[in-house]
Formats: structure tokens, sequence, C-alpha cells
């Protein structure tokens, strides 16, 4: 699919998509509990990890995801479709529930690294027949307690928490300068809220199953889906605000954009319930993202057009994203007429006041269209394969059309 977008303000007031992290760990829950949601949520990584929780036994009435009696596989073929989040959560709790079924996804998630686990859990008695997709896994063992080395994900983490909640407890240690750490805590956060007993700490986690309680209500916002609304707001010096976000936490992590964008220039804050954004003097900063990497195509979305450059550390793991986002980053940005480089484990991005109208083939890589969407909003854009937004927001076109963005679908 092609969308052509002509300059336009973006403004109004929308809801937030719902977070695919918070999602995909919500329906990971109801594993061990009940999970009551006021809607299906329906993207491609939705869909993913709805498959890989009824493979496991959960049955789906109306909006109610129902744990099963006892955990056991039901299929002997999945496929995650382009999720790396429900891979990497179904390798552990497969490793430790036992069963055997061969796992498959898309051309990009067959892309993404498995090879700094699959050896790990061989060690460790795992029959795994590859160390890419498609494989099959067996698994079974019966430790409770996991030292893992180097990984590349930290969703490995957050996949041995669920199989280890799934077990009773028990704990998982690992390299404590492993990134994405924001989205270990997210993991916690919500199994500690039904009830288990979540503890991280620098290089380890320990899990304690406790009398768990289900879960009721809506899958809360998406801050850094939305951000990319902000960031047509900002550019094209328009106003939105965006509902249905939860209090962004105390640590750093994907809601930190709000601050961020705050911090570049942008008129950026939380208000009881609502993220509202406006355009202001923009300026570069620098930011490490390491712990919360998909900042990075929000980032730079707004570094296009501001004043001196921003600096984007701790970014060598988004190679390893739907796409390599170093060099996708780098692409977009230079596309629309900004500079940007990728040296080492950094993005550099020089903004300029003069955006120019560009065609963006789009990686298949969500983030990197809806990053191509914001700008376009500024200076015009035509993207090939805009589709690929379905993977975590389909109505992202909707919505920018909404706030009054030119927005055709060809
Ligand atoms: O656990 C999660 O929900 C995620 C973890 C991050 O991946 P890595 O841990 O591989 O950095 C992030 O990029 C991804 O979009 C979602
Ligand atoms: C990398 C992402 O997701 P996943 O790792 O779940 O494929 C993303 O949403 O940017």
């Amino acid at each position: 699919m092609r969308v052509r977008i002509c300059r336009a303000k973006a403004e109004g007031r929308l809801k937030a998509p719902p977070s695919k992290p918070l999602g995909i760990r919500l329906i990971f829950a109801s594993l061990l509990t009940d999970v009551h949601l006021s809607e299906l949520p329906s993207s491609e990584d939705f869909y993913a990890a709805l498959d890989a929780v009824k493979s496991l036994g959960v049955s789906v009435e109306g909006n109610s995801l129902l744990r099963p009696t006892a955990i056991h596989l039901k299929t002997n073929y999945l496929n995650l479709r382009g999720s790396a989040t429900s891979l990497r959560f179904i390798i552990p709790i497969v490793a430790l529930v036992g069963g055997r079924v061969t796992l498959d996804g898309d051309e990009s998630l067959r892309r993404r690294p498995l090879y700094d686990i699959i050896p790990q859990l061989t060690r460790m008695g795992v029959k795994v027949s590859s160390n890419s997709l498609p494989l099959t896994i067996e698994g079974g063992i019966g430790d409770n307690e996991f030292h893992l080395s180097e990984l590349k994900s930290s969703q490995y983490i957050s996949g041995f928490i669920y199989a280890l909640a799934l077990r009773g407890g028990g704990s998982v240690e690992f390299p404590p300068n492993l990134g994405s750490m924001s989205y270990v805590r997210l993991t916690a956060e919500v199994l500690n809220s039904v009830g288990a007993k979540v503890r991280v700490e620098p290089g380890r986690v320990e899990i304690e199953r406790g009398p768990t309680t289900s879960f009721r209500g809506p899958i809360a916002g998406d801050y850094l889906l939305s951000s990319f609304y902000a960031a047509a707001a900002i550019l094209t010096g328009g106003e939105v605000e965006i509902g249905g976000l939860l209090s962004p936490a105390s640590y750093f992590g994907d809601h930190s954009i709000v601050d961020l964008f705050s911090e570049m220039g942008a008129s950026s804050y939380f208000n009881y319930g609502r993220w509202k954004v406006a355009a202001g003097d923009l300026r570069g900063i620098k930011v490490d993202v390491d712990d919360a990497p998909d900042l990075a195509p929000s980032l730079a979305a707004v570094a296009v057009a501001a004043d001196g450059e921003t600096v984007l550390t701790g970014v060598e793991r988004l190679r390893f994203k739907e796409s390599d986002r170093v060099s996708t980053i780098v692409s977009t940005v230079d596309a629309f007429g900004a500079v940007a480089r990728g040296v080492n484990d950094e993005i550099r991005i020089i903004g300029t006041r003069k955006l120019r109208r560009t065609e963006i083939q789009c990686p298949n890589d969500h983030r990197i269209a809806m990053m191509a969407g914001a700008v376009g909003a500024a200076s015009g854009v035509l993207i090939e394969k805009a589709e690929c937004v379905n993977k975590s927001n389909p109505k992202f076109w909707e919505d920018l059309s909404k706030l009054g963005v030119k927005v055709e679908l060809l």
C-alpha cells in the first residue's frame, strides 16, 4: 500500500493506541490468571501474542482470556508473524513447561537473532533444532535458577520471568549491563499487579508465585506509538492532546518521550491522564536510548527539524529490530533533507529548517513508516509498503488524517 501525505498542520485530540509492550504482557498474564480486557486489541503483534497463549491452553471468550487449568502445548506449529517479543517470551516458557513445537515467523522475524539464547538453552538440556527460525524446540527442564550470559535482547529475561512465575518461583541472573531493562521492569509491574512477586535488581530477577488476582480493564495507551502524532504536531506548528495514557513511570522508559520532547524545545507535558504537545523552538539533545531503544525513531522524527545536533547513544541493538534501525533512521533523516550519521554506538542528526518532500520505501519497519509519516506531515512524502504499521498500530494513517494531515491511501 502507498500513502501520499501533503503538508498540513496536525492538531486536535485523540485516544492513544493500546500499548504494544503492556498489551502483550497482559495477554501472556492470562497463562497465570484470567484477563478481562475492555476490548480485544487488533494489531499483528497482538494477534501473535493471542495465538501464542491459545497454543498453551488459554481460551478466549468475548474480550476475556481465561487461564488454562494446566499449561500444555495444543499445537505443533506456531507462527509468531513479526513479533520478537512474543517469540522470545514463548521460548523460555516452552523450555520450562515442556512439549514440542515448531516456531516460525515472517521474513522480518526470521532475520532477528536467536544465536545468543539458543546455545545457552541447549546447554540447559532444551532440544532446539536451529539457531534461527523456523526451529523446533522441545523443553521440560526442571531447574528454577538460571544464569544467562551475553544477550541481544531483554525479552528473554521477561520470558523467563513468565516461565518461572508459571513454575511457582525461581530466579534468573544475567549481565548487569543488559540493555532494555525498562521492559523487564514493565514485566515485573504487570505480574506484580496480578499477584506474583517479582523483584528486579541489577543482573538478577527473583520471582515468587503469590495467590493471583484477575485483571479487568483496558490496555492503557502506548506513549511511543502516540509520539508520532505528537511529532507531527511539533513539526507542523500544531497542537495535540492524547488521552488514555497511564501516568509516566518513575524509571527511564518509553514514557520518557514526554520529557524528552520538552527538552528538545517542544511544549510537552502530562496532566490528568492527557499528554499535551505543541510546537516550540527545537534544539538538539543527547540521549542514551539503551534502556528504551524504541525511543530512537520518535526522537529522530523531531531531531530532523531541531537546531544543532541530536546525539542518540546506546543504539547498537537497534541494528537487530524489524530493520537495521541505525541505517534506516539515518537514510530516512537524510531523505527529508537533514543530515544523519550512524557511527559505532551513536546516531548523530543535524536538523534543518528546510525539510524537503521525498519518497520513502518503508523497510517493513512500522516505526520507520510512522516516523516518515510524522515528518511527511511537515514536508510532504510518498511512502511505499505503508501497511507495515499494522504490526503495532493499524489505525495510524486514519488517526493522522483525523488530526488534519492530508493522507491519501493509494
Ligand atoms: O520487551 C518488550 O516489550 C520489548 C523490548 C525491546 O526489545 P529488546 O529487549 O530486544 O531491546 C523493544 O525494542 C521491543 O519493541 C519491545
Ligand atoms: C522491536 C519492536 O518489537 P518486537 O521486538 O516485539 O518485534 C518494536 O516494536 O519496535
